[in-house]
């Protein structure tokens, strides 16, 4: 109990569930009151105490949608950590500074935890659905996630739906050549924000080639009812999500509020799409063993190795989707912007693809191997354009963050749009500069926008995929 007796003098209230489990799966403790001269807790710089009028404030000024602004204004005021930064009953401290960010990491344990998303949560319960490792914790999450991981991260698994990606990335651009040879002036003006959807639509595509095997259609120039439906229920599912992040969806389950209502009917339309892919591969498969030999895909190597029941599956294969969608290709967005307005960067990253293509004779695998600036590029979009703008992870230990005590159990979260804009973390950070990943400074932990360690995306290999391989071909 050493390491809670700070914790619960600091906090003066009992711990919550969640950071009693955090607590209990302690690896080492580090006894904070050994560290000379560091404050306490309470201590750490507060952005207010009433979380429920921090709340009402969020929603009036629409802080839902800009809350990487909101971070980036409080890193200014507060300093380097803040505390408390309660939305409802919701609470954490915010840092930013790599070296705190490697302490956080370094001892985040074998079970690493972030905030659940309860809505998600609620809604496997309510339907009697397995939860995936988005939403898992603990053993069960581990047990899953190695399972996973040599499907989804290991180079073999990689250098097999390499292919699937590179004709649907290919696709793409004949779609795009379609749509500029159909225009009277042979060229596209395109509203990036309206294209967005376009976009959008393209990835989920790609994404879903490499789970279930099957093309669902969408660079189709006539989008198909189910296609549609589909990620109609996405879009509901993911902005449907957002409000249920500080608003109890238990609360809104009693009411039968609207919300939630449209919330568990997207997530039905997205199961029973699973349902459909799992059956059509089983078909697949009875027509005899030559197609069991072939590679189709995530779903159907996981439902022919039979060592994960079939319900974790579903949710898994489910729970990637989700995570898949929009995460790709906001980024590319962004990089596409950057590129129009840095037009001698362009210009390099097209020599580096278009000597690497001639020299691998079109070799994707060592097209991939020889595009160090096109990797850098990325980089660099998700340093100024995080998709998630922030990790969290429930302290296993205290630890001590800019000379503050910080018990265990205490959800601290890394600001990815502040550090990525920080001017003591990256010289010029306005600026879209790629090379600054090909020097010989240290980056570590900087480069955060898949998380870190075990419990780090597990769809990064696949989105890192998408995104070169799609600039490769436009
Ligand atoms: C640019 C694209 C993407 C970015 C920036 C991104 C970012 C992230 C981040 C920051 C996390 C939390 C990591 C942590 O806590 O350390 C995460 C988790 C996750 N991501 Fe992604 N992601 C991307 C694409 C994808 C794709 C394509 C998939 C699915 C194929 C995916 C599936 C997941 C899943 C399932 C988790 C939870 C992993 C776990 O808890 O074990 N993500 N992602």
């Amino acid at each position: 109990l050493a390491h809670l007796a700070p914790c619960q003098r600091v906090n003066s209230r009992p711990l919550c569930d969640e950071q009693k489990a955090s607590s209990q799966n302690l690896t080492s403790k580090i006894l904070v009151e050994s560290v000379p001269g560091a404050l306490p807790y309470h201590a750490i710089p507060s952005t207010g105490k009433n979380g429920w009028l921090n709340l009402l404030r969020f929603w009036k000024n629409d802080e839902f949608r800009n809350f990487h602004h909101v971070m980036l204004d409080n890193f200014k005021k507060y300093g380097p950590i803040y505390s408390r930064e309660r939305i409802g009953k919701h609470e954490s401290v915010n840092i930013l500074f790599p070296e705190d960010i490697a302490l956080l990491f370094r001892s985040e344990g074998l079970f690493p935890r972030r905030r659940r998303i309860e809505a998600w949560v609620k809604h496997r319960q309510y339907r009697n659905h397995s939860l995936g490792i988005f939403l898992k914790n603990d053993e069960e999450w581990r047990t899953d996630r190695l399972l996973l991981n040599k499907e989804v991260m290991d180079p073999p698994a990689i250098r097999k739906f390499l292919p699937l990606l590179d004709v649907v990335a290919a696709d793409f651009v004949s779609y795009v050549y379609r749509r500029i040879t159909r225009s009277t002036r042979h060229s596209m003006t395109a509203d990036i924000s309206g294209d967005l959807f376009r976009y959008a639509l393209e990835l989920i595509g790609q994404s879903c080639h490499v789970l279930y095997g099957e093309r669902l259609g969408l660079l189709d120039d006539n989008l198909n009812a189910k296609s549609q439906q589909f990620f109609t229920a996405i879009e509901q599912m993911l902005s449907t999500t957002v409000p249920m992040l500080y608003i109890p969806p238990s609360f809104l389950k009693l009411i039968n509020a609207k919300l939630w209502r449209d919330h568990i009917a997207a997530w039905d339309v997205i199961f029973e799409h699973a349902d459909v892919c799992i059956h059509n591969i089983y078909n697949k498969f009875r027509q005899g063993p030559k197609l069991q030999k072939q590679y189709s895909g995530i779903l159907a190597e996981l439902l022919l190795q039979a060592k994960m029941p079939l319900n974790n599956v579903k949710a898994n294969v489910t729970e990637l989707m989700a995570g898949s969608v929009d995460t790709t290709a906001v980024p590319l967005l962004f990089m596409l912007f950057e590129l129009a307005r840095n037009p001698s960067i362009q210009a390099d990253l097209r020599e580096e693809i278009v000597s690497a293509y001639s020299q691998a004779q079109g070799d994707m695998a060592k097209i991939l191997n020889t595009t160090p600036l096109l990797k850098a590029a990325i980089k660099e979009t998700l340093r100024m354009y995080p998709v998630g703008i922030m990790l969290q992870r429930y302290l296993v230990e205290d630890l001590v963050l800019q000379n503050y005590h910080v018990p265990a159990g205490t959800l601290v979260q890394v600001g990815l749009y502040p550090m990525g804009r920080s001017p003591d973390i990256f010289s010029r950070p306005e600026q879209y500069q790629p090379e600054r990943w090909l020097t010989k400074e240290n980056n570590s932990f900087k480069a955060l926008a898949f998380g870190f360690g075990t419990r780090q995306c597990i769809g990064r290999r696949i989105a890192e995929l998408e995104m070169q391989l799609f600039l490769i071909h436009v």
